[in-house]
């Protein structure tokens, strides 16, 4: 399943308004928008829907969060082998709602690169995205955890954040893509995340909890349907 950018990445997060049969609906209105205008909109769902809605849809589906270990007698963990299997095309990490170690994102994102994986790692402030770039990941995620679901763009509130986090990165791993995530709700939020220099957005409330999906997805990507 092909990645395009710039790349919208929603997370479900355990929001009650996405899991189950809404979050297939919401995946399939995704997978819908994404179809009709060529941006690749991708889908993180709960884990208990992952493997479900990845069979459902034809856009990328990641996992919210993958454990460094690997097959065997882990009880309660969710490997990396095990997301591949359900048909994720990749996960996040370190997500602030769900932080593992720096050494655990290092085995996460080298045995992830093995396993043909995406990643995307999520940090919170520049140096700890330049340090997580050093890691080599597919992508790290800058959301300063203070704006997450308050709907104050992390791209207007804190544009510093954004563009130190693209040129510490650039410095550091020139191949780890940027994208930039907290309050981002509508088309303005994107426009204003690209042009700090990110290729992607990582969003959750803006859309999971709008009344109208569809219109909400094609809001957020109005700045950027070829014209
Ligand atoms: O945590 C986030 C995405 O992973 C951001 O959340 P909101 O889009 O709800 O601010």
């Amino acid at each position: 399943m092909k990645i395009g950018y710039p790349l919208i990445l929603i997370n479900f997060k355990a929001y009650s308004e996405a899991s189950g049969k809404r979050g297939l609906q919401l995946a399939k209105v995704a997978e819908k928008v994404s179809k009709e205008t060529g941006i690749t909109i991708a889908v993180a769902p709960q884990l208990t829907d992952l493997a479900f809605i990845a069979s459902q849809v034809e856009i990328p589906v990641f996992s919210q969060h993958v454990d460094d270990v690997p097959p065997g007698s882990y009880t309660g963990h969710v490997t990396l082998e095990a997301v591949k299997d359900a048909g994720a095309v990749g996960t996040m990490v370190n997500h602030s709602e769900r932080r593992v170690r720096a050494d655990q994102v290092d085995v996460i994102v080298k045995r992830a690169r093995s396993l043909g994986l995406t990643t995307v790692v999520c940090t919170n402030t520049p140096e700890v995205t330049a340090a997580m770039a050093a890691l080599g990941p597919d992508m790290v995620a800058i959301e300063p955890p203070e704006l997450i679901g308050t709907g104050i763009p992390v791209s207007k509130a804190k544009p510093e954040v954004v563009t130190s986090s693209v040129e510490l990165v650039k410095k550091v791993n020139p191949n780890v893509k940027v994208l930039c995530g907290a309050g981002i709700t509508v088309g303005e939020d994107v426009a204003a995340a690209l042009r700090l220099g990110t290729v992607g957005v990582l969003l959750a409330s803006g859309v999971v909890k709008a009344k109208d999906w569809e219109k909400a997805i094609l809001d957020l990507i109005s700045p950027i349907i070829k014209k």
